[in-house]
């Protein structure tokens, strides 16, 4: 017996398990890699403390430069620095490693983190919140967010030491708030909590990748660290659920509120002189308002329903409607979503047997026959099916024969032979020619209507309906409407609608991402706008501290575009800032904000001469990426010429990816550069950065990398910012830049 159980521990077992991984060891094999064995692969290599990891695992790829495989337990990975081996893998494999499961506690199906099935669908939906004109009125916010961070860093003349790194951090996240949301950052008041739970998030992260035995989730889920890490996960899920309510509320209150207000915005500027009366052409140029009101007629259509006889069988998906049924088409409901119904009812104050009606036909959508006495009716909302009904039934229902007292044989409720005479007789009065004539009519009665209204100021109240009636019948009336909006699925195309949270909760109204899903998102998104440009301008600040001579003709440039420093920089101005975008590059060169991207191989990728065999996990490190010496001469030099027009067209284009590459890059690229820019051109505008971080200072001046996910300038950075103000005033203002909170 014992013999067997030695047999099948030490024979069996282990040799299944090769043999379903022969793909990945024959491949593997083939590439170059350190030592490896049995069980624990080349982890034992990785052994590091906190204060060394990243330095070690950076360490260990350089020396097997361009392609090391590396085996951590029966997890394969593969590294490459060579760009045409990078851009096979963004371009192919849109999977990430398995590696990304780590975030899922705090960012489960995210766009950073999802299946390729999922984040294909959450991309197609959040990339419109990043199209070139919403980026282009974020400029406003991200400036005024800058001058904040001017006057903070004034106040702080002749005060104690301040870290600079968590108060930039701070204005990045309410940047972030106030263009990816349409909230308040004041309104939030736990910001800085926000910011500490991400910070703590990651080193418990880092705490568990370097402390060997808990990467296996056993010991994992039975440790401390564990513990810890799930009340960090639900503080920052209560900040989101924050977040999220207050979004809804401003929903909630710009939908009454800001709907009159545009309408009158457009009147104002359509016909400027209150006492002209509009032209015709005039009228024809007031497309909010004519949204307005054809929005209105969706969402309470002045005829509710429409009620056709058919004459023969009309065929309709599975069903036929046959000769002799009554086909109601119930515009109230086809023009609206189910959830939103009810509120409309109790606003228009319905008559009790009208909301019965609707209550029954609405709980069998979308189609639902009923048999009153011995007629058919049958009601759809399909909009196929109404298509059919309205071209192909002329005829009315018998119903209309109610209305024959009042009106018999008119256009409404006539017979289809009587019908079509009638209609070719009327036709005529209704050309455009004859409808134009009437435009000083209805300017004359809506003129008295303003009028009326004026005359009984400060008197009675008055039935607003009937005063319309009288004077036009002009039955649409939208006063209290817009209350039912709660729930509603607008088309506008507001910059406010479109923006990142206020876009998807439109989406979650019609079922289209789950709440929880928006929240992941909203959390996610929210620590890669403020935490990667607020570490990007750290770095920047840092770095242009130690080249005092760069800084020195950023400083210039900015001064020749930006010559009076009290205006704010415009966008035009920005765009004019070719140096400094050349430094941004050269520093997200040298210290990439995120300096690793994983992916999953779902299939063989042919880089040869070796094949990256399917399940194995794909590192680009970017950080070496964006050293190697064959494409970047000196490639520890800062030279922000790399990147002149000329320089950049002689390389690969996956040689410098920091913001990744093909369609699964990052979707912030542009916000983030504009974000930066704009406020290392402000503070650089108004300060001289000095400290006491030199060249020769750590391993190759600037290769001081900490064991961080994101990437951090290392030493405790004692410096100053001096105040550069038009007359020369010289105060001092004592920061540090440690990348600590
Ligand atoms: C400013 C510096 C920034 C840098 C250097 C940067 C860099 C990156 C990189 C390298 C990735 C790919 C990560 C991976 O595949 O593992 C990424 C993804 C992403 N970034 Fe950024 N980012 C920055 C700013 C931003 C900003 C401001 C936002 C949002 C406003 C943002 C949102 C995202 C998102 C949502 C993804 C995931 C995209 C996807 O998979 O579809 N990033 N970023």
């Amino acid at each position: 017996m014992l013999i067997w159980i030695f047999v099948l521990c030490v024979i069996i077992i282990p040799t299944s398990v090769l043999w379903k991984k022969r793909w990945l060891l024959y491949h593997a094999w083939k590439i170059p890699g350190p030592l490896s064995v049995p069980l624990v692969g080349s982890a034992f290599l990785l052994s590091a403390t906190k204060d060394n990891f990243f330095d070690l695992v950076c360490g260990k790829l350089d020396s097997w430069r361009p392609v090391i495989k590396l085996w951590v337990g029966s997890q394969l990975y593969i590294a490459t620095m060579r760009p045409t081996d990078v851009e096979k893998i963004l371009t192919n494999c849109l999977n990430k490693s398995p590696f990304y499961e780590n975030f899922n506690d705090i960012m489960k199906d995210t766009l950073l983190t999802s299946k390729v099935s999922i984040w294909k669908e959450h991309r197609k939906m959040i990339n419109p919140s990043f199209n070139l004109k919403i980026l282009n009125s974020f400029h406003d916010t991200f400036v005024s967010y800058s001058t904040e961070m001017v006057k903070y860093l004034s106040d702080l003349e002749g005060g104690e030491q301040t870290n600079l790194f968590p108060v930039i951090w701070e204005k990045t996240l309410d940047a972030a708030l106030a263009t990816l949301t349409n909230v308040n950052p004041q309104v939030i008041k736990e910001r800085r909590r926000f910011i500490t739970v991400i910070v703590k998030f990651e080193e418990i992260l880092i705490q568990r990748f370097h402390t060997f035995w808990l990467l296996v989730d056993f010991f994992w889920k039975l440790s401390n660290l564990h513990k810890e890490h799930k009340e960090v996960c639900q503080t920052g899920h209560a900040f989101l659920e924050n977040i999220l309510l207050q979004e809804k509320k401003q929903y909630d209150s710009d939908d009454i509120n800001d709907i009159q207000e545009r309408v009158y915005q457009e009147l104002v500027s359509v016909l400027p002189n209150m006492e002209n009366s509009p032209t015709q052409e005039e009228i024809n140029r007031l497309d909010y308002l004519e949204r307005v009101i054809k929005e209105t007629l969706r969402l309470v259509p002045t005829v509710p329903f429409i009620l056709q006889y058919a004459d023969e069988d009309i065929k309709c998906g599975p069903y036929v409607f046959p000769a002799g049924s009554n086909l109601i088409v119930p515009l109230v409901l086809l023009h609206k979503n189910p959830a939103i119904q009810w509120e409309y009812m109790v606003v228009l104050k319905a008559k009790s047997f009208f909301e019965v009606v609707y209550r029954n036909l609405d709980s069998y959508r979308p189609v639902i026959k009923t048999w009153i006495g011995s007629e058919l009716y049958i009601t759809t909302i399909r909009p196929a099916d109404v298509e059919k009904i309205l071209v192909n039934c002329l005829n009315k229902s018998p119903f209309y024969e109610n209305f024959n007292d009042v009106m018999k044989d008119t256009l409404l409720t006539s017979k289809v032979s009587i019908w079509k005479d009638h209609r070719k007789m009327i036709n005529p009065s209704f050309n455009l020619k004859i409808l134009s004539s009437f435009h000083d009519i209805f300017v004359k009665y809506s003129r008295e209507i303003v009028k009326y209204l004026l005359d009984v100021g400060g008197t009675e109240q008055t039935d607003f309906l009937s005063v319309i009636w009288e004077q036009g019948r002009l039955n649409t009336i939208i006063a209290e409407e817009y209350k039912s909006y709660e729930s509603e699925d607008r088309n506008d195309d507001t910059i406010e609608s479109k923006r990142f949270l206020r876009n998807l909760t439109k989406l979650n109204r019609t079922n289209q991402i789950t709440r929880e899903e928006i929240l992941e998102e909203t959390n996610f998104m929210l620590m890669a706008a403020s935490e990667t440009a607020a570490i990007t301008i750290n770095t920047i600040l840092t770095i242009l501290g130690i080249y005092s001579d760069i800084q020195e003709r950023v400083y210039q440039e900015l001064a020749s575009v930006l010559p009076n420093i009290e205006n704010s920089p415009t966008q035009e101005e920005l765009n004019r800032l070719d140096y400094l975008e050349r430094v941004v590059k050269e520093i997200l060169r040298l210290v990439p904000t995120i300096p690793f991207i994983m992916r999953y191989a779902d299939e063989d990728i042919k880089c040869d001469p070796y094949v990256f065999p399917a399940g194995s996990n794909l590192v680009i490190p970017l950080v070496l990426l964006h050293r190697d010496p064959e494409v970047w001469p000196e490639p520890e030099k800062f030279d922000p010429d790399r990147f002149l027009p000329d320089e950049v067209g002689k390389r690969h284009r996956c040689s410098y990816i920091p913001f990744s590459f093909g369609v699964r890059n990052c979707i912030g690229l542009k916000f983030g550069m504009m974000v930066v820019k704009v406020m290392v051109a402000t503070i650089l505008r108004n300060f001289k950065v000095t400290h006491n971080l030199q060249v020769s200072d750590g391993d190759n001046g600037l290769m001081l990398l900490r064991d961080q996910i994101v990437i951090q300038i290392g030493e405790e950075l004692d410096g100053m910012v001096m105040i550069r103000s038009g007359d020369n005033r010289q105060g001092v203002c004592p920061v540090k830049f440690l990348q600590e909170v």
